[in-house]
């Protein structure tokens, strides 16, 4: 059994409680400046929180189907020209030979002791091979510039009156895991000069 937590209770998780140190090095590093890519390879912490939401509440768990193209065996199981395959990324994702956390948020994953950025081999969250996501470049620069700008200009929260804790963070899970929709405020943050 593989858990699949919501993307938007992991969202949640990332601004109620890791709002500070993504804080910090935005200010830091970035200012008031817009976000740029460039401003990654600074920023560690960040890229490890993004790194974590893709591996705790990936999007696409069952990737895409494949079919094999020749008899194959693998690891002592034979498997005719023609079979369709699905691959289940939560399982590496999720592997608990893989990560030392598997079941838990934990930015962590993705920084030594130093607090340097490292990359995991079980972090697959775009499939691997030659299908691969193609769109793997694209739409990790897209994750890093929203979430900082986002980061940088707002804090989130539950409407007046409702506990983060009272949110229906249920995923809904389908080919896609999706978030319910549900009400969240963006303040403005003080600019600071
Ligand atoms: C967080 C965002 C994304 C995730 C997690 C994701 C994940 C994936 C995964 C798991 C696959 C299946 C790979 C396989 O069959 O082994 C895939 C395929 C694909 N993705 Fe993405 N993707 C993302 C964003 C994008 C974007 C932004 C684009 C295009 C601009 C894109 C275009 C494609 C295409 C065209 C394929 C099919 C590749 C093929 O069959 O050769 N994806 N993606």
């Amino acid at each position: 059994m593989f858990q699949h937590p919501c993307p938007a209770q992991t969202l949640i998780t990332v601004i109620s409680f890791y709002p500070e140190k993504v804080c910090d090095e935005i200010t830091k590093v970035v200012g008031l400046a817009q976000p740029r890519i460039a401003h990654r390879t600074q920023m560690p912490y960040t890229d490890a929180v993004i790194h974590e939401v893709q591996r705790f509440a990936n999007i696409l768990p069952t990737s895409l189907p494949h079919a094999t193209t020749t008899n194959v065996t693998f690891k002592n199981y034979y498997i005719p020209k023609g079979t369709e395959v699905i691959t289940l990324l939560t399982s590496v994702l999720q592997d608990p030979t893989q990560w030392e956390k598997p079941h838990t948020f934990n930015p962590e994953h993705f920084l030594n002791s130093k607090g340097k950025f490292v990359k995991r081999e079980a972090f697959m969250p775009f499939s691997v091979g030659n299908r691969k996501c193609v769109g793997e470049s694209l739409a990790r620069m897209e994750l890093f510039l929203f979430f900082t700008s986002l980061m940088q200009k707002f804090t989130f929260q539950p409407p007046h009156g409702v506990s983060h804790l009272d949110l229906d963070l249920t995923p809904d899970i389908g080919f896609t895991t999706r978030p319910m929709p549900h009400k969240i405020c963006a303040l403005p943050r003080e600019r600071q000069s």
